[in-house]
């Protein structure tokens, strides 16, 4: 038996799982898989929202037969026209060749350039409308918030949000689809990891598509989005996390993270990690760049704000997994952390000289001094990493207050 879940007695969800895909965009790891969402109302009218990624399209047409039988499928309203959603539009239209693709006049230019010309548009934009009988669809455009076509359509009779990659995450759906179903604090790291690698460079435009969906004063029972569980018991959560990563907020934590060929680097960032614990500070990531996935360090970097980075010398640069690293946190425009430096060199330098290039950058508050050890740290070295842990540690003691967290809602 395919599964297809009910959402109400007219409204499906119709996605797929995806177990076998190592990398999303061939780049960050799908350890525990992604779900690709759609979803199917069956009214006078048969919309679907999204399709998914062309690896599994006959499980996906044979999921929609099993709900509308020879009924045909009159709008697929696309959300989003990233390849993994899209995917399946053009056999959705062989199978299907009626159906109008709903979409904005962006969509289309990027629709063709994918998949060629087709025809039967049926163009909306800010505020239009379409009937499907008892149930009524509203389009709201959120451009970048991932891609410039991308939108979100309401339902206004059951006041569900198909949100595209919006409010979506990473972790295939295990037979919870819905939020109440599963365990959230797996999905919510997951969801997290996503918004930071995927979403988060764009947290002006999400802001600005949260302000215009709370400008629209209407109530969200379901959050639909096309990725990960399916929001209806506690939409509200979701939009305030969106609202908190967005808007750069953080929690009381310091991430080091470092790039080490044979350890010396890394035990000043051993020594900066047990300073900060003797200063009471408790959430304290380290990650060797090497072994944990940039996703997972860039995921934690988004939520705490203290971050401390740490390089050997490589070939008069930066240790090549730092290197990354530290680009992809250039590239995300991450705003108003903490900053503290360390790192070795035997002879020229290059990683911390090149971290320090960052730093001027970003313009973060930094504390301590940057500190390279030659070959490996003395005492002198070590004495400079716990300037560095007690400056950030009184940064962070500064900014505690009881309750400030603005994570710590019941469910994460
Ligand atoms: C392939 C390679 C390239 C290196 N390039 C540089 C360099 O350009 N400048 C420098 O000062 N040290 C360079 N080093 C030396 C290391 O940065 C130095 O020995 C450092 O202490 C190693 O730290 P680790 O134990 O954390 O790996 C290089 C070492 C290796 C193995």
């Amino acid at each position: 038996m395919l599964t297809t879940v009910n959402i109400s007695d007219s409204t499906y969800y119709i996605g797929v799982n995806d177990r076998e895909t190592y990398l999303f965009e061939n780049l960050w790891p799908l350890d525990k898989g992604v779900s690709y969402n759609s979803y199917l109302i069956n009214d006078d009218k048969v919309a679907v929202f999204d399709t998914v990624k062309n690896t599994k399209i006959n499980e996906y047409l044979e999921k929609i037969q099993s709900l509308i039988g020879d009924k045909d499928v009159d709008y697929l309203i696309i959300n989003h026209m990233e390849p993994d959603h899209s995917g399946a539009v053009k056999a959705l239209k062989a199978r299907y060749p009626n159906l109008q693709i709903v979409g904005n006049k962006k969509t289309f230019e990027i629709l063709e350039n994918f998949y060629g010309p087709m025809d039967t548009y049926h163009e909306v934009g800010e505020g239009d409308t379409l009937p499907l009988g008892k149930h009524e669809l509203l389009f709201v455009m959120t451009p970048m918030v991932h891609w410039p076509e991308t939108m979100m359509t309401y339902e206004t009779s059951q006041k569900i949000l198909f949100s595209g990659d919006a409010f979506g995450g990473f972790g295939s759906l295990d037979g919870g689809v819905f939020d109440d179903e599963v365990n959230l604090e797996f999905y919510m790291d997951e969801t997290r990891r996503y918004y930071s690698n995927i979403v988060g460079k764009y947290g002006s435009m999400v802001q600005k598509a949260l302000k215009k969906i709370n400008d629209l004063n209407i109530e969200i029972s379901v959050i639909a989005p096309t990725h990960g569980p399916v929001w209806r018991t506690s939409p509200e959560h979701i939009i305030r996390y969106y609202d908190c990563w967005s808007k750069g907020e953080t929690e009381e934590g310091v991430v080091i993270a470092y790039g080490s060929m044979y350890g010396n680097t890394q035990q000043m960032a051993d020594s900066i990690a047990r300073r900060l614990s003797d200063r009471g500070i408790k959430n304290i990531r380290i990650y060797d760049a090497s072994k944990t996935h940039m996703s997972y360090i860039i995921s934690d970097i988004w939520r705490f704000k203290g971050i401390i980075l740490g390089s050997c010398a490589y070939n008069t640069g930066m240790f090549p997994t730092m290197e990354a690293l530290v680009s992809k946190i250039d590239n995300s425009q991450i705003k108003n952390r903490f900053l503290g430096i360390f790192g070795t060199a035997s002879w020229s330098g290059g990683g911390v000289s090149n971290l320090n290039k960052f730093a001027e950058k970003t313009k973060w508050k930094q504390v301590g001094e940057s500190v390279e050890a030659l070959s490996s740290p003395k005492e002198a070295d070590f004495d400079k990493c716990q300037v560095i842990a007690d400056e950030m540690a009184d940064l962070l003691l500064e900014e505690r207050q009881p309750n400030r967290n603005a994570f710590s809602s019941t469910i994460y």
